[in-house]
């Protein structure tokens, strides 16, 4: 699985020119992707590429690959942002947020003029909600309350615990996740709506509508979805 990770991340690299804003996503298929992009600057095969990061795991590894990075409010506008993700329907839609950092992941992703997603071929499902959960970040002191309203959408939702650490999850913007687990989302990108409207959700991991691009991994090479 990691080389087809790699084989993924190292096609997206084809999208990368000089004088580029990229949006750098969350999680291991994205870290090759960070790395080799800083290669790439360190033997100045690309100049003048700053990257935005979505999470702390995404901007100290900028960092120490030798990516210089500006955030969100620095910038006019993003070229090209590039992310993994954990399901991804035949329509493009995508279930994210297995790292936590579904938030700022869809901020950047959300405003950038291309979408490139990587994943290896595991990833692909027939309908979202077939083998992961939908990470929904909440706030804090609504956990309890979102938890049983999700049961109106026949959803099973539980709070992600700490593995190194005792107690919740605590993302990098200070909320809960709560994983919800559908029986299947029919429309993905009316359930992504419906979940942002429920008080106290900051945003759910459902992108509905939002990728260009996937670069697929497979045994036979990268096969490419698009919109
Ligand atoms: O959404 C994410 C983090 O919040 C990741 O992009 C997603 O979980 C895929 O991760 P990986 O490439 O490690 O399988």
């Amino acid at each position: 699985m990691e080389e087809l990770k790699k084989l993924a991340a190292k096609e997206a690299l084809r999208y990368i020119d000089d004088d580029m804003i990229i949006g750098l996503g969350t999680g291991s298929t994205t870290a090759y992707f960070i790395q080799m992009l800083g290669k790439k600057l360190m033997t100045e095969e690309l100049e003048d590429v700053y990257g935005i990061p979505t999470s702390h795991q995404s901007r100290l590894l900028a960092l120490e690959s030798g990516i210089p990075v500006v955030t969100l409010d620095e910038v006019d506008a993003i070229d090209i942002a590039v992310d993994g993700a954990d399901e991804v329907d035949p329509h493009l839609n995508l279930i994210k947020g297995r790292g936590a950092a579904l938030t700022m992941e869809k901020i950047i992703e959300y405003r950038a003029g291309t979408f490139i997603v990587l994943v290896d071929e595991s990833k692909l499902v027939e309908y979202l909600g077939q083998r992961v959960p939908v990470p929904i970040e909440v706030i804090p002191a609504a956990w309890r309350a979102i938890k049983e309203e999700l049961e109106v959408f026949n959803a099973t939702a539980e709070l992600r615990m700490g593995v190194k650490k005792d107690g919740p999850v605590i993302t990098d913007n200070g909320n809960f996740i709560l994983d919800a687990k559908f029986i299947k989302i029919e429309d993905p990108l009316d359930m992504e709506i419906e979940l942002n409207n429920i008080p106290g959700v900051v945003e759910n991991g459902i992108f509905a509508d939002i990728a260009d691009i996937i670069l697929v991994g497979t045994k036979e090479g990268v096969k490419k979805l698009e919109r």
